[in-house]
């Protein structure tokens, strides 16, 4: 298959991009008083993606529907819920769409259908659920458990971090969940100074059950409470884990009757809807996980199902190329307009940038056009009065997302309202702006002197025409959430389909964690010679500063 950017339909959206730069958002609204209708879907009755506020027109939608046949995506696409080799770097299939297959569903790997396996530990998880909230699985003193708190860093904690956060409304179960991921002892410290030891249970997450954080606090967690219940017999009631690694498991003192597993066919950024996502089962009820399943199997049928013109992730991606290839905007801003939403750029940034951060495409070339972009965002209206005044007058162009939900679980319909309000404003003055006829008539109708309105003029007007995207749903419910993730999961897999990458490996991030391992070495021994000269001004620099090394 020839490159992305030697495709005949890539050429021609080359060829569209002077005329579509030249067209305005205002002007594109102007010629179509239906453009919101021609360029807005929806999914099933929760879901709306306004995709209105991009600059592209019918035309360029064609072409990039067209480069993705001819890049043979719906091959790519059959290929993610079957038996494929797509993380080909570390000799695995990517089929974390079989995780919330229903139980007669079959997707194969190697041979074997994995759905079977998939309801089995589904069971065991529920079954887990029942005896911690009922109380049947207590704490050493036969207190019920009160607080989870999860250990896993990455794939292993922003997934579920975010997801339990999100679903903060649904937490009825009397069980209050912390994620602790850093290496850094203020993290742990601070979540174990607010922990009854009777009452909490550690939940280890860890696909290899080797990283170093997670090891280094599931550890240190351990002590804490060996301390206080002084007796090792007493660990198993505190402590389970989930991992694909049974023997590590094992070394470290959890009971494999107290594993959950998955399998090295999920990806650490694919994993939340495995056991990875216990504690969110434990703060919500294992049926609104199953909901949040539910969800996002909808979504796979609809990237399944879908023609191109009507896909909602195929079409996410494609504008991505268009924005990142073609128009040269290299970053994509997220913002959530719901406050529990507030982990989802940082989820997302770990789903895309780690999966689509790459230079080498699946032949081991160097790719020869731009990827993944920059992924950032925070909740709405935060973002709002932080930096949201790049967005409107700065000299970088962000492609904005905004996600919004009509109805609130709060009874606060005034807040609602106004949130609401907040952005779709956004989205209208990033795409229409202000021009200055409007900014000198408002100034001169406030009193200023002529001079006045032309010295200040130049500050006020807005630029816009600035693309952005907006996903409205009807409420943040489990099965919304469920279907919004694999919606950004399928994007993230489309662009790296069409980029040619494995979005599924992530060696980048190995070199940095074997330094490290010679530099905790350094610093427990006092060391502060042998490496490049900044390396070991910084040792002596710490070694002076520190009392404990
Ligand atoms: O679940 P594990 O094996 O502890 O890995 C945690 C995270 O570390 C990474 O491998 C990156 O270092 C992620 O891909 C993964 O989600």
């Amino acid at each position: 298959m020839r490159a992305l950017i030697r495709q005949p339909a890539f050429l021609a959206l080359q060829q569209l991009k002077q005329q579509e730069q030249g067209t305005s958002l205002a002007q594109r609204f102007a010629d179509d008083p239906a453009r919101f209708e021609q360029f807005s879907l929806g999914f099933g009755d929760h879901m709306r993606v306004d995709l209105s506020r991009q600059h592209w027109s019918a035309e360029v939608r064609a072409q990039l529907c067209r480069l993705a046949s001819d890049m043979s995506l719906r091959q790519g696409i059959d290929a993610l819920f079957g038996d494929n080799a797509f993380n080909h770097t570390e000799g695995r299939a990517a089929l974390h769409t079989a995780l919330r297959m229903p139980p007669k569903a079959k997707a194969m790997h190697r041979g074997e259908n994995v759905v079977p396996k998939v309801h089995a530990e589904l069971a065991r998880i529920q079954d887990f659920c029942r005896r911690v909230h009922g109380g049947i699985w207590h704490g050493y003193t036969g207190r019920p458990i009160s607080d989870v708190v999860n250990i896993g860093i990455g794939g292993s904690d922003l997934g579920p971090a975010m997801v339990a956060e999100a679903l903060a409304p649904c937490r009825d179960k009397g069980i209050r969940t912390h994620f602790v991921s850093n290496m850094d002892g203020a993290q742990l410290g601070s979540v174990l100074a607010g922990l009854d030891p009777a009452t909490a249970l550690f939940v280890i997450s860890s696909k290899t059950f080797t990283t170093d954080e997670t090891m280094t606090n599931a550890r240190a967690a351990r002590s804490w409470l060996m301390t206080a219940c002084g007796g090792e017999e007493h660990i198993a009631r505190h402590f389970v884990a989930v991992s694909v690694n049974a023997e590590a498991v094992t070394a470290f003192g959890i009971d494999e009757a107290n594993m959950f597993r998955f399998w090295d066919w999920v990806g650490g950024r694919f994993s939340l809807w495995s056991a990875i996502g216990l504690p969110i089962a434990l703060a919500v009820g294992f049926e609104r996980f199953q909901q949040l399943l539910a969800g996002a199997h909808a979504m796979d049928e609809h990237l399944r199902q879908a023609p191109f013109e009507q896909n909602i992730p195929v079409l996410l991606a494609l504008l991505s190329i268009w924005n990142i290839n073609v128009l040269g905007l290299q970053s994509e801003g997220v913002f959530p307009y719901h406050h529990h939403l507030k982990r989802f750029p940082a989820f997302l940034q770990q789903l895309n940038m780690e999966s689509n951060g790459k230079g080498v495409n699946n032949a081991g070339q160097p790719v020869d056009h731009a990827t993944g972009p920059v992924v950032w965002g925070e909740v709405g209206t935060n973002g709002q009065h932080a930096f949201f005044q790049l967005l409107h007058q700065g000299s970088v162009m962000v492609p904005a997302e905004f996600i919004g939900f009509a109805r609130s679980a709060y009874p606060y319909p005034e807040h609602q309202r106004k949130l609401l309000a907040n952005m779709l404003a956004q989205a209208q003055a990033m795409a229409f702006g202000k021009a200055r006829e409007q900014v000198e008539s408002e100034l001169a109708a406030e009193g200023l002197s002529a001079e006045a309105v032309a010295e200040l003029a130049p500050y006020k007007v807005m630029p816009g025409n600035r693309p952005s995207t907006v996903i409205l749903c009807d409420e943040l419910t489990p099965y919304n959430l469920g279907a919004l993730i694999a919606m950004y999961e399928h994007k993230t897999f489309v662009q790296g389909w069409l980029w040619n990458i494995n979005s599924f490996d992530q060696w980048g991030v190995e070199l940095g964690k074997k330094l490290a391992a010679r530099l905790i070495d350094d610093l427990d021994h006092g060391v502060t010679l042998g490496h490049d000269s900044a390396t070991n001004g910084l040792l002596a620099q710490i070694k002076l500063w520190s009392v404990s090394f």
